[in-house]
Parts: C-alpha cells; sequence; structure tokens
C-alpha cells in the first residue's frame, strides 16, 4: 500500500542518519509514545463511566466496579465518592500530561540531535567534494544543501514521522475499543472516515509532492538571486541594475510564496473535509432514525456515541493525513539528501604521511590534465623544473591554462598522465596535508572574512604566534598600515574586505601565507585588477619576498610584477611556447 511505501521509504531514509545507539533510542521513542497514547485514550475513557455514575443517583452501589471500590475503599457517601473519582481522574491527568510534556521534551531533543548530526554530514559531504565539483555548484544552491535540506528535513520528514506513529497508536487503540464495545458503531465508523481519509490522502498527495518539488526547484533559485545581488552590490549599482535584481527576487518570492501558501492549505484542508462527513453521518443516522424507524432512542445513543468517538477520532486522523501530505510534500529532501554519497565523491583519503624536508626542486614531469567530461585537455605534456628557492613567472594569454597549472600544484585537480614531484617524490594523495603545509596561495580575490585583520591573518586561530605575525606583516608591508588603525590588529576587515583597498586585500593575502611559514608561494595574477599606486604596494611586498628563500611561483598579466624573477614561462593553449627572462620581455616589449 502507498501509504506503507511512503512510511517505510522515510523510515529507510531515516536509518541512513541513524548510529546503533540512535536506533535503541528511537525504539525507547517508540515505547514511550506508546504508553503515551494509551494514557491518552485511558485519560479520556476514564470519563465516561464517571459521569455516567453521576448522572443517575444510587448506581455506585448498583454497578459492580464501582460498589466494589465503594467498599473497599470504605466510603461512607455516593457524593463523596464522586468526588474522590473526580480528583482521582485530575491527578491522573496532572500526572499523565508532565508524562507526556517529559516525552515530548525528549522527543524534540532526539530529532534535534538528528537533524544536528545531519547537517554535519552534509557539510562534510560537500567540504570533502572535488575542487571542479564544488566549483560547478553555486553558493546558493550549497547554502540550501547544507543548512536548508536538513532543516526541511527535520520538520517535514522526521517530526512528522513521530506525529503519524503517535496519532496511528491512538487510533488504533480507540477504534479497538469500540469495535469491542459497540460493534455497530465501530462499522459506522469504517464506512464514513476511512473511505473520506483515504480519499482526502489521495487527493492531496500527488498535488503535495508536486508542490515540494517546485518549492525544492525555486529555493536555491532565492538564495543564489539574493548572494548575487549582495555580492554584485557595486557593479550592480552602477549598471542601475539593482531594482531589476529586485524585481527578480521579488518575483521569485512571489512564486514560492504562492507555493507555500498552497502547502500550508493543504495542510489544513483535511480536518475540515472529515468533520463534513462526520456530521453528514450524524445527519445521516439522525433523519433515517427520526423518519423510518420506530426504535429512535437506540439509534440516539449510536449517533451520540458516534459524535464522541468521530470527535476523538477527527484530530487524530487529520494529523495522521496531513503527516502523510506533508512527508509526501518533503519527499524530495531524501534525493536530495542521499546525493553524493557513492564511493566517487566521498572516496576516503588516504593515509596521510610527512613529506621529507623541501630541499631541491619541484618538477613537472610530462603532465597533460583534462577537466572531467571534456574531451580536449586544457594542459599538454608540461615538464619544466623549479629550484628551491627561485622565483618563476607565468604569462600567456586568457585560457592559456596558467590557473590550472597551479590548481595542479595545489592539488585541487589531479593530472591523467605525468606526475609533479617535490625532491623526487611524486604528490600524490597520500601527501596532500604535507604538501598543503608547505605551500601558500593568494588569489586575486583574496578570501576574508567578516573579522578582526589578525584572524583573517591567522585564520581564526586562537592563541596566534605573535612573533611571526609581526614578520608577517612586515614582509607583506602591512605593518605601518596596521599602525595608522586606532584599533590595530583588532581592526574588524568587513565582509570581503569591503573596509579595505584592492592592495591591502592582496597584503592580507600574502602575510596569511608568511604567517602559515609558507615555502612554495603560489600567486594567481596577483596584480591584473590593480591600479597603479595597489600594483606599486604588491609589487613592493613581492620584492621583499625576492629575499627570501620561498619560492615563488607567480601567474601576472603585468610584466612589472615579474622584475624579480629568474625565469618566466610562457602558456599557449596548455604547452609551454617559450622561456624568458624579464629583460628579454621588456626588450621584446611583450
Ligand atoms: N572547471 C572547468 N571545467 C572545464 N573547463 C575549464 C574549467 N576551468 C577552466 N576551464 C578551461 O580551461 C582552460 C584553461 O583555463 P585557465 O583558467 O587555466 O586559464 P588561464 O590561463 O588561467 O586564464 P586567465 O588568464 O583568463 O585566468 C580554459 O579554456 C577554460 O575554459
Amino acid at each position: 500500500m502507498l501509504k506503507n511505501n511512503l512510511i517505510g521509504q522515510a523510515l529507510r531514509s531515516l536509518l541512513h542518519y541513524l548510529t546503533p545507539a540512535d536506533k535503541t533510542r528511537a525504539v525507547g521513542m517508540f515505547i514511550l509514545l506508546l504508553v503515551a497514547s494509551l494514557l491518552d485514550v485511558f485519560g479520556l475513557a476514564s470519563l465516561v463511566p464517571v459521569v455516567m455514575l453521576a448522572s443517575s443517583p444510587g448506581s455506585v452501589q448498583t454497578t459492580r466496579w464501582s460498589a466494589w471500590l465503594y467498599d473497599a475503599l470504605n466510603f461512607q457517601s455516593e457524593k463523596s465518592f464522586l468526588i474522590f473519582a473526580i480528583l482521582a481522574i485530575f491527578v491522573f491527568f496532572l500526572i499523565k500530561n508532565l508524562f507526556t510534556s517529559w516525552i515530548n521534551y525528549k522527543q524534540v531533543r532526539f530529532t534535534a540531535d538528528i537533524a544536528l548530526s545531519i547537517i554535519d554530514r552534509q557539510f562534510a559531504k560537500y567540504t570533502g567534494l572535488p575542487f571542479w565539483k564544488f566549483q560547478e555548484m553555486g553558493t546558493g544552491r550549497m547554502v540550501n544543501d547544507a543548512l536548508v535540506m536538513p532543516n526541511s528535513y527535520l520538520n517535514g520528514v522526521i517530526r512528522q514521522l513521530f506525529i503519524f506513529l503517535s496519532e496511528i497508536i491512538i487510533v488504533f487503540v480507540v477504534v479497538l475499543g469500540i469495535l469491542l464495545y459497540q460493534p455497530v458503531l465501530f462499522v459506522i465508523l469504517m464506512v464514513t472516515l476511512v473511505p473520506t481519509a483515504l480519499l482526502t490522502y489521495r487527493t492531496l498527495r500527488n498535488r503535495s509532492q508536486t508542490l515540494g518539488l517546485q518549492i525544492d526547484a525555486n529555493r536555491p533559485k532565492a538564495y543564489a538571486l539574493v548572494i548575487d545581488t549582495f555580492a554584485g552590490f557595486v557593479e550592480l549599482k552602477l549598471a542601475n541594475k539593482l531594482s531589476r535584481f529586485r524585481r527578480r527576487v521579488y518575483e521569485n518570492q512571489e512564486y514560492l510564496q504562492d507555493l507555500e501558501a498552497r502547502a500550508y492549505l493543504y495542510n489544513l484542508l483535511p480536518v475540515r473535509v472529515i468533520e463534513m462527513v462526520a456530521i453528514l453521518a450524524v445527519v445521516t443516522i439522525f433523519l433515517y432514525s427520526l423518519l423510518f424507524s420506530n426504535d429512535t432512542g437506540s439509534l440516539v445513543t449510536i449517533v451520540g456515541l458516534f459524535a464522541a468517538a468521530a470527535y476523538r477520532l477527527m484530530p487524530s486522523v487529520n494529523r495522521i493525513i496531513t503527516s502523510l501530505v506533508t512527508i509526501k510534500q518533503h519527499l524530495y529532501t531524501f534525493d536530495s539528501l542521499a546525493l553524493f554519497r557513492e564511493q566517487e565523491w566521498q572516496s576516503t583519503p588516504p593515509l596521510q604521511l610527512p613529506l621529507p624536508e623541501f630541499k631541491r626542486q619541484i618538477e613537472f614531469d610530462d603532465v597533460t590534465f583534462a577537466f572531467p567530461g571534456t574531451p580536449e585537455p586544457v594542459l599538454k605534456q608540461v615538464s619544466f623544473t623549479v629550484q628551491k628557492g627561485e622565483k618563476i613567472g607565468f604569462i600567456g594569454s586568457s585560457g592559456s591554462g596558467k590557473t590550472t597549472l597551479m590548481n595542479l600544484l595545489l592539488r585541487f585537480y589531479t593530472q591523467q598522465q605525468g606526475s609533479i614531484r617535490v625532491d623526487g617524490t611524486a604528490l600524490t594523495g597520500e601527501y596532500t596535508t604535507a604538501w598543503h603545509e608547505l605551500v601558500g596561495y593568494v588569489k586575486q580575490d583574496t578570501f576574508l572574512m567578516e573579522a578582526s585583520i589578525r584572524d583573517n591573518i591567522t585564520l581564526g586561530e586562537e592563541h596566534p604566534d605573535e612573533q611571526r605575525l609581526q614578520y608577517a606583516l612586515e614582509q607583506a608591508s602591512l605593518d605601518e598600515f596596521v599602525r595608522t588603525l586606532p584599533e590595530g590588529l583588532d581592526t574588524i576587515s568587513g565582509e570581503r574586505g569591503a573596509r579595505l583597498s584592492g592592495g591591502q586585500r592582496q597584503r592580507i593575502g600574502i602575510a596569511r601565507a608568511l604567517y602559515k611559514q609558507t615555502q612554495v608561494l603560489v600567486m594567481d595574477e596577483a596584480t591584473s585588477a590593480l591600479d597603479n599606486q595597489t600594483e606599486r604596494e604588491v609589487n613592493e611586498a613581492i620584492h621583499k619576498l625576492a629575499g627570501t628563500d620561498i619560492t615563488i611561483l607567480i601567474i601576472a598579466h603585468r610584466i612589472t610584477t615579474l622584475r624579480q624573477c629568474d625565469r618566466i614561462y610562457e602558456l599557449k593553449d596548455g604547452r609551454i611556447a617559450a622561456v624568458h627572462t624579464y629583460d628579454e620581455l621588456i626588450a621584446n616589449n611583450l
């Protein structure tokens, strides 16, 4: 049956995240839910006999169970017995509700713990993706998948599963009670509530699933639009395009709000439908008894009992349908959370080994690399050697492969052919961590956090080494600038370094690499987007670095950046087309 399938699917997807200890906890939770549901039903049922006794004076002594209790507890009057009974019920309800609240607390904690572990695992999964895959996916999509998806799963699936299970138990116990006590009523309930519930669910489930898919497809777009608008604020403002972006965000939100509103409505509908059917059943039995039957007394009793039973069952049946509809609506979270679980994405990195101390050279030997899915290599049989301490430049037209070459050296990509060796050791997977400890990377758009300059240089180290920090500041020509700041190193740089100039941002990147005690520094197009003043500042930092024994590989568009270079390789269509010296480049006006 579809319903079982859905619950089975939800349970299977949940099982993936449960540790053996969680599974034991889940079984415990289920037993607690069972007890709570039984107490719930028992509480309501206990009211009926007491009210019946109270409504017919003298019945306490004539009814078997109450007469026995009356004598056993030695009551003196019917009144005191009834007062005792109603107070006992009150105390029972009090204890029951305290107990249920405790179970609710346990359940909420349990589900929150699962959600937390899912978020953590999603994060680990996405940050473990290969670099090229990571770059292919937009930030909006990743924020959505790593953070929003687990929360949707928590509210739309895990919590709904708990609701479904506890309500199913309640309905089962109540229906069983009715079957034993009043089989006729059982039949009436079966022919009225069951088809209605099924019909309502069937009507809503496919619509809900479609709604869920539409929401899933459009939510990442919302994040991407907002992220783009804020990230591109300056360019968009200058191009006078902000209002157009606002309009696009509005249109996307308008659509999403409409979907969310419909999803919400689908949750409100079942109770209305079920209530209509219940009242229709009451009216039918009532009319039948008045118009066609002589035995109105027993029919009216049945109507009364039916109304009472339906009123107890309706909220539960409603919650069962709503939880099923909601799970259906969140089916997309199963697939999304299951993405990238395969071995090919999550291959555990090999056991990491230390590298011998870097003393001599880095060799590129016959390196060929093509991006996954593209047949044409972007680097073809590239071979060159860089001695330790050398400063090497790379030039070449856009798309010639300079950045890809550096990404290979940084081990973000792996070549299909040839090898990259450090002092003769090929940089295979087991040396990645050791190699990353040696290399630093200064990108054109240095990544800066909304944090202090100190944290941006040390990448949030809790106990930074002040001496190393000072050295890094001096070498990156940042010390004077930091001295002019009232809060010095504690100055908050602003998200994306909004409070810093382009040159200062890049020098923070250089200082970061130096603080790390980088031995090989890769600078990618460090000066291409800089004005003359900024270029001078960055060049000054590079000039200082030239005096150290750090091996530097610089990609540059401006020849002046390469003044300190021992050699300059020119790339063309993924091959090394020529090797120049700085003076040759100047002389030939390249
Ligand atoms: N993720 C990718 N998937 C497929 N092709 C890519 C990818 N990244 C880059 N390329 C292609 O690889 C080639 C080399 O790109 P690369 O960024 O290395 O060039 P570059 O010399 O650094 O260029 P620029 O100076 O413009 O930065 C280009 O043709 C580019 O289109």
